[in-house]
């Protein structure tokens, strides 16, 4: 087994054993794909504060995310088609999600189904949902969310029309996928995951089975899409959702200081400063940078978390930092299933783990908690260069 040290190193390896299509579904950002890249290359502007002589031994990373205690402030994030990168990746990316003690998020648009990764864990998971047009169909999704048990709904707000991500265009990406001569080129290179792929409980959609119907173009993702989700979501229909789950609700894919009022007011658990890790509006602020603003707003009133662009523990730790009480990894963990299955999703974890406790210890500081702006060296342009 290769030595890895870090997050590139996985995603060295998935790129090499997942087919085109699939890995570059999982990086691209849309369209020129600035918000992408910002959300990584913002994390590099802060810089840590070193301090020296403070007693760095107890040290832990535990902490809690909307009232649940984690290992680390560090959940998975909803991630569509995840089984593709490996077989029955959700449920394998649960199974390590929960042996590390962290959250797991599920998909609206996973191949395993609801069912199928609660049959796999033994602890609850969160379940993201989009809204679609049909709300019978809703309405069964978050019954069987809660026949599962799930400890949270994440209500992602930021995807009611899919940004266009070329790639996923050219490729052929789609249900079913296009399979052009150079696709099939390239999965014939990739022989490893297609015999593994061949063990998979699930090889469709699971949760969204027999949804699938009517639509003018199914080879396209985005007109599916279009098709399918609810564009007249509104804040009355989103306290209408909260009210039928009747459990803890956080709202993901908020930008704007605006939006997050909003969101304490339909009275939100929790909230995820996110622009959909740079795929949907592109040109939007990177997560790190919008951060700041969200909780001068409603900080000490809900709780607020962040994802995009984490990629090691020092984002994590910056995150933290900065005032975020929880962060979200997509891709990182992305990088590994596609890798190495449930041990790249565990390796990840470790790895993130592994840099956070560092950093801490020489940043002198000793709990995750503790953490603060203290620990930080941020530019004076990072906030306020952009007003409204
Ligand atoms: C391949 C991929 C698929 C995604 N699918 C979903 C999804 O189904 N639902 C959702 O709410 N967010 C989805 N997201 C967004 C992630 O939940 C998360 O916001 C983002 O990945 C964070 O950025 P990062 O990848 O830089 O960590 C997806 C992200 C990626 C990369
Ligand atoms: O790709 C995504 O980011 C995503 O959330 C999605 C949306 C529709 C279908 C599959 C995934």
């Amino acid at each position: 087994m290769p030595i890895i040290t870090n997050i590139q190193d996985l995603k060295r390896l998935h790129e090499r054993r997942v087919p085109r299509m699939f890995f570059d579904y999982a990086e691209s950002g849309s369209w020129t794909e600035q918000t992408f890249r910002e959300n990584t290359s913002d994390f590099e502007k802060i810089r840590l504060r070193q301090r020296v002589a403070v007693d760095m031994t107890g040290r832990s990373t535990a902490g809690q995310m909307i009232g649940e205690d984690v290992s680390m402030p560090v959940a998975l994030a909803p991630v569509g088609i995840t089984g593709m990168q490996h077989a029955d990746g959700e449920m394998k990316a649960a199974r390590a999600a929960e042996k590390f003690g962290v959250p797991f998020t599920l998909s609206t648009m996973s191949i395993n189904s609801i069912e199928d990764v609660a049959g796999f864990t033994s602890k609850p998971f969160w379940f993201q949902l989009y809204m679609m047009k049909d709300t019978d169909y809703i309405s069964r999704l978050i019954q069987r969310a809660k026949d599962a048990k799930c400890s949270a709904l994440v209500i992602t707000l930021d995807l009611q029309i899919l940004g266009q991500r070329h790639k996923d265009i050219k490729n052929g990406l789609s249900t079913p996928p296009k399979l052009t001569l150079k696709t099939m080129a390239n999965l014939a290179t990739k022989w490893a995951w297609g015999i593994e792929m061949m063990s998979a409980k699930r090889r469709e959609f699971g949760n969204i089975v027999g949804h699938v119907q009517g639509i003018s173009d199914p080879s396209s993702l985005s007109v599916w899409a279009a098709e399918s989700f609810d564009p007249t979501l509104d804040w009355a229909k989103i306290a209408q959702i909260k009210e039928e789950w009747g459990g803890k609700v956080i709202l993901k894919g908020i930008l704007d200081a605006e939006d997050a009022k909003m969101a304490l007011k339909v009275g939100a658990d929790a909230i995820v400063v996110s622009n959909h890790g740079g795929r949907q509006l592109d040109g939007a602020l990177s997560s790190i940078r919008a951060l700041p603003s969200i909780l001068e707003a409603v900080g000490d009133q809900i709780e607020v978390h962040m994802d995009g662009g984490i990629r090691s523990g020092q984002d994590v730790l910056k995150a933290l930092a900065m005032g975020a009480k929880g962060t979200y990894i997509g891709r990182a963990f992305i990088y590994g299933l596609g890798a190495m299955g449930q041990q790249g999703v565990t390796r990840a974890l470790e790895v993130i783990h592994k840099e956070l406790d560092t950093t801490m210890a020489l940043c002198g500081e000793t709990k995750v908690g503790d953490l603060g702006r203290h620990n930080l060296l941020i530019p004076q342009d990072f906030e306020g260069r952009w007003q409204a």
